[in-house]
């Protein structure tokens, strides 16, 4: 069975993926920082930074098969959307085998939030010396491109529609090299004027739960996404279960006025925003809407959604453990 606990202690070596272009850059400039944590720390580590996209799915795939089964992601939630990917294509292990910890660096960081983990370099590796790991589910998307049906696993959240079109607009702007702290609420206003709500139906656990015109759906394991937006407040990381955030079309001047309910978990005090769980999702839509997995923008609709419960095993700050985690297991660690 996997140790409760893997901190440096248990001698494990990590093998280190770094997104350079993470957060805009700071993936290579912050690297040296990280480094001199890890190396304080006492954790033994082999960095390789990635050269392209899709690129830390490779690593990670020859990483296990080289025998590893402890990894950090120094990236931002693509990075790791990339990494839990290819625990997944991997056949050595189960991918609950590996460990996997994330020290963020990325523009939005939203995985992280839901597990206490830092955005301190500094404190992200003393979640990791403190081997604190926990089972999170993994969300299975399944969506259309190029006229095939293709198989993505989430960590974090996807979003439907209008979250997806802000997401494809984005990496544009990403791609062209302009980072800001504001740049997707920029981005998220901006289009809102633009975008036009579609015709979406939507089916949970095989119910019929929605049929009517919908400006954004978000679907998730974790509750942030968009840098820190909590669409999903209330969903539980490892409870088997997908929340289903549904947005009916809105008045600007509606969503303005209560515009924090968004980032302080009080998003269903909004009446256009209905809330649904369940295991299985699915999404058509009239005319056919984008889709974005933990913040990469995939292809479009109809999309179905399932979920692996406990699939992956991640590291998380020891305050979210001692919340978590029950207490004979806490006492097993300690033990
Ligand atoms: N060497 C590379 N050159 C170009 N792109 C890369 C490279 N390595 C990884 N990528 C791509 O960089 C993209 C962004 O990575 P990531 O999402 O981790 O950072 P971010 O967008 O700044 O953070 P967040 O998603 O948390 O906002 C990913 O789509 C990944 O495929």
């Amino acid at each position: 069975m996997f140790p409760k606990s893997s901190g440096p202690h248990s001698g494990a070596k990590w093998f280190v993926i770094v997104n350079p272009v993470a957060g805009g850059g700071r993936g290579l400039d912050h690297f040296p920082q990280i480094s001199k944590h890890l190396r304080d720390a006492h954790i033994r580590c082999e960095p390789v930074f990635t050269e392209h996209k899709f690129h830390a799915t490779e690593l990670t795939v020859t990483a296990v098969r080289e025998g590893y089964r402890h990894i950090i992601v120094v990236g931002g939630d693509g990075t790791l959307h990339e990494v839990v990917n290819g625990l997944f294509i991997q056949q050595e292990v189960r991918p609950d085998e590996v460990l996997l910890a994330v020290v963020a660096v990325g523009t939005g960081n939203d995985w992280v939030r839901t597990f206490g983990i830092s955005n301190r370099y500094r404190h992200a590796v003393q979640a990791i010396s403190e081997g604190c790991s926990f089972l999170q589910d993994v969300g299975v998307v399944s969506y259309e491109e190029a006229h095939y049906r293709q198989n993505r696993y989430m960590a974090n959240v996807a979003g439907a529609g209008f979250d997806a079109h802000v997401v494809r607009k984005l990496s544009h702007l990403k791609k062209k090299g302009r980072k800001s702290r504001w740049r997707y609420t920029w981005c998220l206003v901006r289009n809102f004027f633009r975008y036009k709500s579609t015709g979406v139906k939507v089916w949970v656990d095989g119910r019929l739960v929605y049929n009517n015109l919908l400006l954004s759906a978000a679907v998730g394991i974790c509750k942030f996404n968009g840098g820190g937006l909590q669409q999903l407040p209330e969903a539980v990381a490892d409870d088997g279960m997908l929340d289903l955030s549904l947005i009916r079309p809105v008045h600007f001047w509606h969503l303005l006025f209560r515009f924090h309910y968004l980032f302080n978990g009080g998003i269903y005090r909004i009446r256009h925003i209905l809330q649904e769980r369940g295991s299985r999702i699915r999404i058509e839509s009239s005319p056919e809407v984008g889709v974005e997995v933990d913040g990469e923008p995939l292809g479009h609709t109809p999309l179905e959604f399932s979920i692996l419960h406990k699939a992956i095993r991640i590291v998380v700050a020891k305050e979210f453990y001692e919340q978590h985690v029950p207490a004979e297991d806490s006492a097993r660690k300690a033990g």
